[in-house]
């Protein structure tokens, strides 16, 4: 009988038995395809892990901001054909306008920081988490949502800046309990493309789609690559020698390659001296070929990897001093990185390192008869004035299911208006972990 009065939204006994146009076809309960709920257990872990986020964004004096999700397409269509603008998830809206729900956060960064132009004042340093979308065709079944942590520098042009988003995004890892035995970063600098590229006289605005293309090496094949560097007008030269510098194994072989002189040498040497001031020499190595996916990087570029060796790169990032300028803007030098909610989450399990995260509540509240729910919420209302956290039982329900909700909630404590204790001016009160129990005025409880 409840049922069919909430199904019909009718109290009291049902007035003519349901016809079939009652009964509604059933929708499709589950959120769409690639997408998730978060349903209070899963919504801790991800409170958790933003809480982490936002709390080593402020410890290194970061300012936290947001965005729309939905942006103006132009915002991401970026000609480097990056797989991000590839699977872009855009659409025309009713003001037939082309939007897009954004890929990534950086562009919306660099929109706000135009926006905002000489009435802030540099360096900047912002923090945003932030859900991202990409429409993949679910052929691969994988996720078209994700929420991402960024933080980026605006405005200060030495590697001091990467140092830093690094040691941040190290502060974050050892929060959780994640050590340079599980994680490692692998970091390069696209001007070691750069420069190979300028040996060959390769026009500027071919960098960023050679360094998207060079980043699908071990995703696609290598004939494919060639292809597509070929395609670029890049001689068969530039290309062997391209290839051959991405194996690179060191930053003493790389200088023998490029000479001393040249600056990314220099930018290289400083940020592992940084690193090494910080404490953190042991979480970083060399790798000449780490270029990452996005085009609009111009320096350093880093990504944290698993050691394993069994999970997609946790998060990745680097300066990208060009990206105001692709919006008419003027450029200024900034860097910064993105780290999904997704992989860490596996690596967390991987790791056994699933933080054990249940339901608080201080106290809940019940009257034991129907006359005194108003005493209840009374009793109710001064604990909250007195920042408690207080459950209160809405319904005239018998003590045992009290206490089996109580201990579902993790409640501390219970708090009973009973009558006879009423007229005294005072309640019950049960310690639900030691048992002990007691009386107490309303006026006294805290
Ligand atoms: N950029 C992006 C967006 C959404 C997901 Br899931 N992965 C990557």
């Amino acid at each position: 009988a409840e049922l069919d009065n909430a199904r019909t939204g009718r109290s009291g006994s049902l007035a003519s038995p349901p016809t079939s146009s009652d009964f509604k076809q059933k929708i499709d309960v589950n959120p769409p395809k690639g997408t998730r709920d978060f349903p209070p257990e899963e919504m801790r872990l991800r409170s958790w892990l933003f809480q982490n986020f936002r709390e080593v964004s402020q410890s290194f004096g970061f300012e936290e901001i947001d965005f729309p999700v939905l942006e103006s397409e132009a915002l991401f269509v970026r000609k480097a054909g990056e797989e991000i603008r590839d699977q872009l998830y855009c659409f025309e809206d009713r003001g037939n306008r082309r939007v897009a729900l954004r890929p990534e956060l950086t562009p919306s960064l660099a929109r706000l920081v135009i926006q905002k132009g000489k009435s802030v004042s540099l360096p900047l340093k912002w923090f945003a988490i932030g859900q991202c979308w990409r429409y993949e065709r679910m052929t691969r079944g994988r996720r078209r949502e994700h929420y991402q942590w960024n933080m980026d520098i605006i405005g200060v042009p030495n590697v001091t800046a990467e140092a830093e988003l690094i040691s941040s995004i190290i502060t974050f890892f050892k929060r959780i309990g994640i050590t340079a035995v599980d994680v490692g970063f692998k970091v390069s600098s696209r001007k070691v493309l750069q420069e190979v590229l300028r040996r060959y006289s390769v026009p500027d605005n071919l960098f960023g789609r050679v360094c998207v293309t060079i980043d699908k090496l071990e995703k696609i094949p290598m004939d494919d690559i060639k292809k597509e560097l070929r395609a670029a007008e890049l001689s068969e030269q530039a290309v062997e020698e391209l290839l051959q510098i991405l194996t690179v194994k060191s930053l003493e072989e790389l200088e023998e390659k490029l000479g001393s002189s040249v600056e990314v040498i220099a930018d290289l040497k400083q940020l592992f001296s940084l690193a090494e001031k910080y404490g953190y020499s042991e979480w970083i190595q060399f790798d000449a070929s780490i270029v990452r996916g996005l085009a609009y990087y111009t320096g350093i570029v880093f990504e944290g990897f698993d050691r394993e060796g069994k999970l997609r790169a946790i998060c990745g990032g680097g300066r990208y001093d060009r990206l105001l300028s692709t919006f008419g803007g003027e450029d200024v030098p900034a860097c910064g990185f993105g780290f999904g909610d997704a992989v860490i989450v596996e690596l967390l399990k991987e790791r056994g390192l699933l933080p054990e995260l249940s339901p608080q509540v201080q106290n809940i509240v019940c009257s034991l008869d129907q006359d005194l729910q108003g005493a209840a919420s009374l009793v109710a209302a001064r604990l909250r004035d007195k920042g408690q956290t207080v459950d209160l039982v809405l319904e005239n329900k018998p003590l045992k299911w009290v206490f089996k909700r109580a201990s579902r909630i993790n409640a501390q404590r219970l708090i009973i208006v009973g009558s006879s204790e009423w007229e005294k001016g005072v309640v019950g009160v049960k310690m639900l972990s030691s048992g002990e129990q007691y009386e107490i005025k309303v006026d006294e409880l805290e």
